[in-house]
């Protein structure tokens, strides 16, 4: 049976082959996204945007460091500092490191996108800040899952490889046995914020008035989960007004905003504004079918006619990602498929192997490609157009997907496939939206296919 389904703006969409539109165990998880952004990140994102920088104290000097000697930090630690290949301070890093290290202790918040450079830098304050002599706990991390904690317990672990004394414990649920009343005596503790929680408030693992720096990691993904913001304040409540607190966001919405604001007392703010991204070196392009078989025979025919270094190519669906993989295999293509139910390691997996030129092809469906970097990427198409969950028109996923931020940017080429008059209509609005001319391509015409790559 067909479906038919009013969305908001009074078209009618019909349902696709059955296939529901969005997978529904496809929902948006900032922690896994974080995560597959950590997993497959090697090196700092490259940004020209300048340093917002708000201060608690507008008479204390502000100044920013251009080289991590500048900072006088602890020989093992300019050391660990050079050992992980860091050279310079990133941007973030240049204005936050003076305010992190500076006596006495200033209280932090901190947004900027994610590959800047912010958890080095907080890392770098709590290994300055803690006292290996004493052997309990000082610094306490907030990250929002336990995966998510390894990954930061890994940069303290590489950071602080030439400062043994200084040690590190995880709070994550069951993972500690001890009794009741005694004490965690590793200077560092990162956990999540339930499991913290017990052990400062409920098990006394930890004496909250003995912590000097509190981190609270990845804001706006731990404002998402439930619960999260409540624990995080119960904790703080438990510091004493000598800690320093320091609050990290890749993101800085409203909600992020009120809650760095609730929970971080007198705070200096630093904001590094991310890369616009623009469709000025981008051709688009878009092509008339009308089923999702001729859509494959068009995208052969574009195969046929221009050499494609790499290309991603978005579908709405899984199950229309995996009929199109199993398709292009067929035809002898090397493709890659991210799809929803890998596990985060696994679609890093895929990534990973996707920028090293392994396939040239990428087949993935809205959900998983959030946060894969483009750039190398020549061509994209969009199998289906990207749709918000109400069925409208998804101008800010269409930017992200074929979008290149304008000084790194190559130039790029994307194509649209369309299917139906709902599929034209979402097409012409994403064009109305951006006042960028999306011309039509006919795939039969191979000249005409073979002019769009010059
Ligand atoms: N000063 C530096 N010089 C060179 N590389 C750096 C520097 N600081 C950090 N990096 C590297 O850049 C990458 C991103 O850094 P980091 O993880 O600290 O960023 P982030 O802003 O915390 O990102 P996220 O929010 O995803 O955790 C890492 O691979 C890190 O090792």
């Amino acid at each position: 049976m067909k479906v038919k389904r009013e969305i908001s703006n009074g078209k009618v969409k019909p349902e696709e082959d059955g296939d529901k539109y969005g997978d529904e165990d496809e929902k948006e998880d900032r922690a896994a996204q974080s995560l597959l952004n950590k997993l497959i990140r090697s090196n700092l994102v490259n940004t020209t945007n300048q340093v917002e920088v708000l201060q608690r104290d507008p008479n204390s000097p502000l100044y920013s460091v251009k080289s991590f000697e500048e900072l006088r930090l602890r020989p093992p630690l300019l050391q660990g500092v050079y050992a992980m290949g860091f050279n310079r301070p990133s941007r973030i890093q240049e204005n936050a490191l003076p305010m992190m290290l500076a006596a006495p202790p200033q209280n932090l918040i901190a947004q900027s996108q994610s590959g800047t450079g912010k958890t080095a830098a907080f890392v770098l304050a709590m290994l300055t800040h803690v006292n290996p002599e004493n052997k309990w706990t000082q610094c306490l991390c907030l990250s929002p899952t336990y995966e998510l904690a390894l990954q930061t317990g890994k940069v303290i672990e590489h950071m602080g490889q030439f400062y043994p004394e200084v040690k590190l414990a995880y709070a994550i649920r069951g993972s500690r046995r001890l009794e009741r009343g005694q004490k965690v005596q590793e200077q560092i503790v990162i956990g999540t914020p339930g499991t913290l929680l017990d052990w400062c408030l409920k098990l006394k693992f930890i004496d909250p008035k003995k912590i000097t720096v509190f981190v609270l990691d990845e804001a706006d993904v731990m404002i998402a989960t439930q619960g999260h913001q409540d624990q995080s304040i119960r904790i703080q409540r438990m510091l004493t007004k000598d800690c320093q607190m320091l609050l990290f966001s890749a993101t800085f919405e409203d909600s992020v905003w009120s809650f760095a604001q609730r929970i971080i007392p007198d705070p200096n703010i630093i904001k590094l504004k991310r890369e616009e991204e623009t469709l000025d070196t981008i051709k688009q392009y878009y092509v008339q079918c009308s089923s999702k078989e001729e859509k494959f025979s068009a995208l052969c025919n574009i195969y046929g006619a221009i050499t494609i270094a790499q290309a991603m190519i978005f579908c709405h669906t899984r199950r229309t990602a995996n009929w199109l993989a199993g398709q292009l295999t067929k035809e002898g293509h090397q493709v890659a498929l991210l799809s929803g139910e890998m596990t985060v390691e696994q679609r890093a997996a895929v990534i990973q192997r996707f920028r090293q030129g392994k396939e040239k092809v990428l087949i993935t469906t809205n959900v998983c490609s959030r946060g894969i970097d483009v750039t190398q990427v020549s061509v994209v198409i969009n199998f289906d157009l990207p749709l918000d969950k109400d069925g409208n028109p998804d101008n800010e996923t269409y930017l992200h997907r074929i979008g290149r931020t304008g000084r790194f940017g190559k130039r790029g080429l994307a194509v649209n496939m369309v299917d139906s008059k709902y599929s034209m209509d979402i097409l012409l609005s994403i064009q109305d939206h951006f006042n960028k001319k999306i011309k039509k391509l006919d795939t039969d015409d191979i000249d005409e296919i073979e002019k769009i790559a010059n």
